[in-house]
């Protein structure tokens, strides 16, 4: 499916049309960017998206006292949050969600994806208790084939999860398309969908090895 099918068919895939957030992706695509740069762009961006990701989220409003009247006042209401990062990649995309509730549980699935037969392979996997109870945000800068962030929701759900929305920065279109048709039910924020996989599944143009550039490794 092409982009435009994709975001025809599925109401809840969310390409994040701003400005601030196309500039630091542009950032990241260039390959003269320093691994510290790369890092901190990574961060804000998590930050930015996440932003848009949690938009609906409920409030209620409270009684407070200002230094001048009693007023009714909006608080965040109900599920707690739970930050979940695909390790590594993830990791950096999940600091910055964290700055928009610092107080969120954070979740760690660790997959490498192998090389040759491009499937994800678990090494990692530590959640906190009581899933089912939580508004659980999956993120991981890259969505390639899908297969990664596929298994690491089908983890999540495994253990009762059943409110689950996903974040990335960069995605190809097969990779949405085989998320969606594995997790229909679970909202995608992308910062931008890129024209497809070349024949190592690397997104194109993409932004080469997140991880690697993130952490310096290679
Ligand atoms: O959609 P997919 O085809 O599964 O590919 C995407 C996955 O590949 C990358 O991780 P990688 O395996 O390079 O691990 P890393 O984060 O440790 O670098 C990326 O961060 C995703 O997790
Ligand atoms: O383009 C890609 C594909 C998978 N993982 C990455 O880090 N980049
Ligand atoms: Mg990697």
């Amino acid at each position: 499916m092409t982009r435009e099918q994709l975001l025809t068919k599925y109401d809840d895939i969310f390409v994040i049309n701003h400005p601030f957030v196309k500039h630091k992706l542009t950032s990241l695509r260039d390959k003269n960017t320093s691994t510290r740069e790369f890092r901190m762009l990574v961060e804000e961006l998590g930050t930015l998206i996440g932003y848009e990701a949690t938009r609906d989220l409920d409030t209620i409003d409270i009684e407070i006292e200002t230094p001048l009247e009693t007023a009714m006042c909006p608080v965040l209401k109900g599920k707690k949050l739970c930050i979940v990062t695909i390790m590594r990649a993830g990791n950096g995309l999940a600091e910055g969600v964290l700055k928009l509730s610092p107080s969120a549980r954070v979740g760690h699935v660790g997959l490498y994806r192998d090389p040759e037969t491009k499937q994800p392979v678990e090494y990692y996997l530590k959640m906190p208790h009581s899933v089912n109870e939580r508004t659980i945000i999956v993120v991981d800068p890259m969505l390639a084939t899908g297969n990664s962030a596929i298994m690491a929701i089908d983890k999540m759900k495994k253990m009762g999860a059943s409110d689950i929305r996903f974040i990335c920065l960069f995605a190809a279109p097969e990779g949405i398309q085989a998320f969606k048709e594995a997790h229909p039910d679970v909202a995608m924020y992308i910062g931008t969908i890129d024209r497809g996989l070349d024949e190592h599944a690397y997104i194109r143009p993409g932004v080469g090895d997140a991880g690697d550039r993130i952490y310096g490794t290679r």
